[in-house]
């Protein structure tokens, strides 16, 4: 009985997600939702489930015409604990042909090694808000809330989720006291401010929901300017909402809803970051969904913004100033690739340093390169 619902569940979502272009966060958190999923077990099952469907979609035969229910069938084979202890370890990496062939290009001999890396389930990482509480008075709440948190070496101010009870639900959580970001992000926002002596205009372009904004304004204990822009006033609202949560006061929002908004700034900031859209293809192992979605085309596209952003973008760079170029992608091209073609056509800057963080170190694949204007 239990395993028919799990059965009727689980192909539910996946067909959400694979035939109405549903995220699978969204798919499961409406399912559990709508449907009343109460059984612990059913929901951790379908929460195991789901992203290994498309962590090995087409091992187990999407995207070749197999239906939906013999791919769920053939995912519930396999006995959740080898799910749950992360055992499984697939013969060849999970994507499309054209993307193994794009990777071998881009990567290298390391292609392999790193698309089979994603095959893995994300590990969880959690930032302390220092504005609000210390790591270890962090570790001390959380424990208290059954949340099992490990310290992660060379990053004092990160813990790793190890297991017990889901973070969203706990006191820290709702009070502020901690942000869930992965530790590759977490480095963006300390090597934007490598040499931040307390003054200067901060700048996040590209600002999104705000994860890098607030991480920004912490470091800079709340103090000095900070300026998050986006297209989108819904993901700016929710910027402010977070900063708001998290005691944040430091940041001013601003919409790019014409062309004048970034010029007005040109000659004007001391540390611009440009998080850039990108192709998400470091961040596999958390959207396993996405490489459903994936096309040449879709590069292509997004590696032409790139190029725009980087290149209007980086005129608010004063000089003497600093430019952080970051994507979460994996592909040399949206990277060291466009870093490369930006100095060769803009002489006035130069690179200082880049870092390419790869899905084997364990975390998602990152990039962030730091130049300066001359
Ligand atoms: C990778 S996401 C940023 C994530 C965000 N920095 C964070 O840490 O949560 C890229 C962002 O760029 C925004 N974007 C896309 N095109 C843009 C443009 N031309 N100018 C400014 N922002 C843009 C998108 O709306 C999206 O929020």
């Amino acid at each position: 009985m239990k395993e028919k619902q799990l059965t009727n569940l689980l192909a539910a979502v996946v067909r959400q997600v694979a035939t109405e272009d549903v995220y699978l966060d969204r798919a499961l958190r409406d399912i559990f939702k709508d449907k009343k999923v109460v059984d612990p077990n059913i929901r951790r099952a379908l929460s195991l489930y789901a992203p290994f469907v498309f962590r090995n979609w087409y091992a187990l035969g999407g995207g070749s015409g197999e239906s939906i229910i013999s791919i769920v069938n053939k995912a519930l084979e396999i006995p959740v604990e080898r799910i749950d202890g992360d055992n499984v370890t697939p013969e060849s990496p999970d994507f499309p042909q054209w993307f193994i062939d794009l990777s071998k290009e881009e990567l290298g001999g390391s292609w392999e090694q790193e698309l089979i890396a994603f095959a893995s389930r994300p590990k969880r990482y959690i930032r302390t808000n220092t504005m609000k509480v210390s790591t270890r008075n962090l570790v001390d709440e959380l424990r208290q809330q059954m949340v099992v948190v490990r310290n992660v070496p060379d990053f004092p101010d990160a813990l790793e989720v190890a297991g017990g009870k889901e973070i969203f639900g706990t006191v820290p959580f709702k009070a502020g006291l901690l942000e869930v970001q992965d530790i590759s992000s977490q480095q963006v926002a300390p090597f934007l401010l490598k040499d931040y002596k307390g003054s200067g205009l901060v700048v996040d372009a590209c600002a999104g929901n705000g994860g890098k904004s607030l991480h920004i304004g912490t470091l800079m204990g709340n103090k000095g300017r900070i300026i998050s822009m986006d297209l989108y006033p819904q993901k700016l609202e929710e910027l402010k909402r977070r900063a708001l949560k998290a005691g944040i006061s430091n940041i001013e929002t601003r919409l790019i809803d014409t062309t004048k908004v970034v010029k007005r700034m040109y000659d004007k900031v001391d540390f611009l970051l440009l998080d850039v859209p990108c192709s998400g293809t470091g961040v596999f192992r958390r959207n396993p969904e996405s490489k459903l979605r994936m096309t040449p085309e879709s590069i292509e596209n997004v590696k032409q913004q790139q190029a725009d952003i980087l290149s209007r973008y980086s005129k608010m760079v004063k000089p003497g100033g600093v430019l952080v170029y970051a994507t979460c992608s994996i592909l040399n091209s949206e990277n060291r690739g466009q870093v490369d073609a930006f100095l060769s056509a803009r002489p006035e800057f130069t690179l200082e340093e880049d870092r390419a963080i790869m899905p084997s170190s364990g975390g998602d694949g990152f990039y962030m390169a730091r130049l300066r204007r001359k």
